[in-house]
């Protein structure tokens, strides 16, 4: 995950491979209540690891279940339908899936047996209306308080005491703000039909009706089997007498459709050589999402499918301008609207009020940002038309805003694509809060960098060059970190090669013996750690004596040729921080920032002697200025790619600074690069 402020997306061309998605949201959560209600343990495999499960998971724990994990399965025993706590304060952040159906599960079980609990959750949880759900559980006597603005949370549930509970007549619930509500009644009204069935009746057009549909798939489940209207199977829904919750034993939780939007989006884009491939989620999806491959369709895509997976190409180019009532497919439509930016005209996404209730309102978040992209936005209540750019010279790279909301990053990561081959200006993005993805899909980011293909040249690097302790290696992985970018620590190749001739028993001035090491170095970085040849070198790597024959073998140009290839396969999305020697002047002279960064040899020996010291190696000031000295002199003097700033190069000594100021220095010089 990246968590960092902001994450650059170079232009990103083309796209293919495959990608395995994580799990649904809306599934997950279901599940996890579910299995939380019912007597005995479950196994849930493929569960979604995201905020919103987490905190589901943990106001399951407060309240009594037992979680216990193996491996990647999760195995949830649940309370049986009696209140293990008959108290709690549950946080929910900003989750939707758990805030609603715990609100009614809670309500009734507090109601039936004595039990008060609070529910709360992030600001803008606090600005998501709840009131239709509490006016429904209040129809049924079960005791709820506002405990902020009346009709949105936090609220308290229960008031400790035992309430009567009637269910002679139907609830009646709005079904035209959120099916949440709908689906927090019929997961939690199971607990009180001992007495009698319980009728749920419908109140307006029932809005996002494929979420009931797997809300019923997963009681059916767990033992529960909802009667319908055949006249009218939305209208009203209703819950046997004596329902009990029966665990199934094992359940696999599908890969989340609405995600499997933006990949099938990359590929209508970008499937331009080769498919992207979805796995996880397929044509047999219960999730009403799966809808948004006949959108994607008429827009132009190619899309193959079967069960658990999907293959989708580029057919149509542009893609279709469409017309479309999204009522079916509320979460994905958003992923229209940012595919119609590369449209042939304007599209028009209808019947998208829930929109405006969601993690932020996402008709006027949507409307902001495509026109930052430059396209043409016109919003209303419950629809969004959008005309892409005039032509690609009006197409604008920007800063995209996220609202907190996991699906404008993954949607607008989408407009960095540049489908036109050299098109001038290239657009690149800058997505604020990236790690807001977390909600759903905390690699999200990773799983499009594995399958985009960039123009290696439009990949931006930072090159840092410098003598032997200047602080290099520090100021580059806390720069990359910043920046989320990748690391060449060019000096540990140089080292390796080192340790490779020392154990060969080679000699260090056989230039063409050394390159043939360099050549099938077998270096690999895992979690910090780094193994030559399967050994774990970290430690003997980082030694004085390595770096001082690091020195040596590294003057011969051969060695320095063997290893090129593997510095440049460095440079990968979204971007390389590189630091050693000749980083700025011979392996990536067209880095568009190189910093020389320069201390004093005193100063510098100073931070060896307090760094080897503070590692517990034994070190003397007095020797190690000396190898420092001679170090740079054989480092600025060799006849290949010595030691020295590219004329185009920022310099920095820093000698009066501390690191985060090195740190700040060059993400200014960065960002004004970037301008
Ligand atoms: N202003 C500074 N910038 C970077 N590093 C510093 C600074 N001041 C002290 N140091 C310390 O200097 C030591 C050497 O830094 P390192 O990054 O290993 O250098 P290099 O990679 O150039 O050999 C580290 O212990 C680091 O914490
Ligand atoms: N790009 C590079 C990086 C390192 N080298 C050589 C020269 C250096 O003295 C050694 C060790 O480099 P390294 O950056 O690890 O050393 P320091 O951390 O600066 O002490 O490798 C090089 O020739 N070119």
């Amino acid at each position: 995950m990246y968590a960092i402020p902001f994450l650059d997306i170079p232009p990103l061309r083309s796209a293919a491979g495959r990608v395995r998605l994580p799990g649904s949201k809306s599934i997950s959560n279901r599940v996890l209540l579910l299995a939380g209600l019912a007597a005995g343990t479950t196994a849930v495999h493929d569960l979604l690891a995201s905020d919103d499960t987490r905190v589901m998971l943990a106001a399951l724990e407060a309240l009594g279940c037992g979680l216990r994990r193996d491996g990647p399965v999760l195995h949830v025993t649940g309370i049986g339908g009696q209140l293990a706590a008959k108290k709690a304060k549950l946080f929910l952040g900003n989750a939707g899936t758990a805030m609603r159906p715990l609100t009614a599960a809670l309500a009734v079980l507090a109601a039936l047996q004595g039990g008060e609990f609070e529910l709360s959750g992030v600001p803008r949880m606090h600005e998501r209306p709840i009131g239709d759900l509490v006016d429904a559980l209040r129809q049924l006597g079960c005791p709820i308080q506002y405990l902020g603005n009346a009709g949105y949370p936090p609220l308290r549930v229960g008031n400790g005491r035992l309430a009567n509970v009637s269910t002679r007549e139907a609830v009646r619930v709005r079904g035209d703000v959120s099916s949440q509500f709908l689906t927090a009644l019929l997961l939690a009204l199971p607990l009180a039909t001992s007495e009698r069935a319980i009728t749920i009746a419908v109140d307006g057009e029932l809005i996002s009706k494929p979420y009931i549909e797997i809300t019923l798939n997963l009681l059916a489940r767990f033992g529960i089997d909802v009667e319908r209207d055949a006249a009218d199977p939305y209208a009203s829904f209703t819950l046997p007498r004596g329902s009990q919750y029966r665990s199934p034993g094992d359940i696999h939780v599908e890969a989340d459709a609405s995600s499997a939007s933006y990949f099938v989006a990359l590929g209508a884009l970008a499937g331009t050589d080769a498919p992207v491939r979805i796995e996880g989620v397929g044509l047999d999806s219960i999730q009403g999402d799966i809808r948004f491959v006949d959108a994607a369709r008429a827009m132009g895509a190619q899309v193959d499918g079967g069960a658990g997976w999907l293959e989708v190409r580029r057919g149509t180019w542009p893609l279709k301008a469409i017309s479309l009532d999204c009522n079916h497919i509320p979460d994905a439509a958003m992923t229209l609207a940012v595919m119609a930016l590369y449209a042939d005209g304007t599209t028009r996404l209808t019947n998208i009020a829930s929109w405006r209730v969601k993690e932020t309102d996402r008709i006027a978040a949507m409307a902001a940002e495509l026109r930052k992209m430059g396209a043409t936005v016109v919003e209303g209540a419950d629809f969004i038309e959008v005309t892409p750019p005039a032509s690609p010279s009006h197409w604008l790279s920007g800063t995209i805003r996220t609202y907190d909301d996991h699906r404008m990053a993954m949607c607008l990561s989408l407009a960095a694509f540049n489908p036109l081959a050299g098109a001038k200006p290239a657009r690149a993005v800058r997505i604020l809060d990236p790690q807001c993805v977390a909600k759903t899909f905390p690699d999200y980011f990773e799983a499009l960098f594995g399958l985009a293909r960039v123009d290696v040249a439009d990949v931006p690097v930072i090159t840092i060059d410098g003598p032997t302790a200047s602080g290099k290696g520090t100021l580059a992985s806390e720069v990359a970190r910043r920046l989320g970018y990748e690391l060449l620590d060019s000096g540990a190749l140089y080292r390796a090669t080192a340790l490779a001739v020392q154990q060969a028993g080679a000699d260090p001035a056989d230039a063409a013996a050394v390159a043939a090491l360099a050549a099938q170095l077998d270096l690999r970085f895992e979690a910090d750690r780094a193994f030559l040849a399967g050994q774990d070198v970290t430690e003997s790597l980082r030694l004085e004596e390595t770096g001082n024959l690091a020195s040596k073998v590294s003057v011969h140009p051969a060695v320095r040729q063997a290893l090129h290839g593997l510095q440049l396969a460095f440079r990968r999305l979204p971007g390389l921080v590189a630091d050693g020697r000749d980083m700025g002047t011979v392996v990536f002279p067209a880095a568009p920032l190189k910093v020389f960064l320069t201390a004093s040899v005193e100063q510098r020996a100073a931070r060896r002697h307090s760094q080897l010291i503070s590692r517990g190696i034994p070190a003397n000031i007095d020797s190690l200025l000396a190898d420092l000295r001679m170090r740079d002199e054989r480092d600025q003097n060799r006849a290949v790619a010595p030691l020295k700033p590219a004329e185009d190069a920022v310099l920095l000594d820093n000698s009066g600074m501390s690191i985060d100021e090195g740190v700040e220095f060059v993400l200014e010089a960065w960002d004004k690069r970037r301008m």
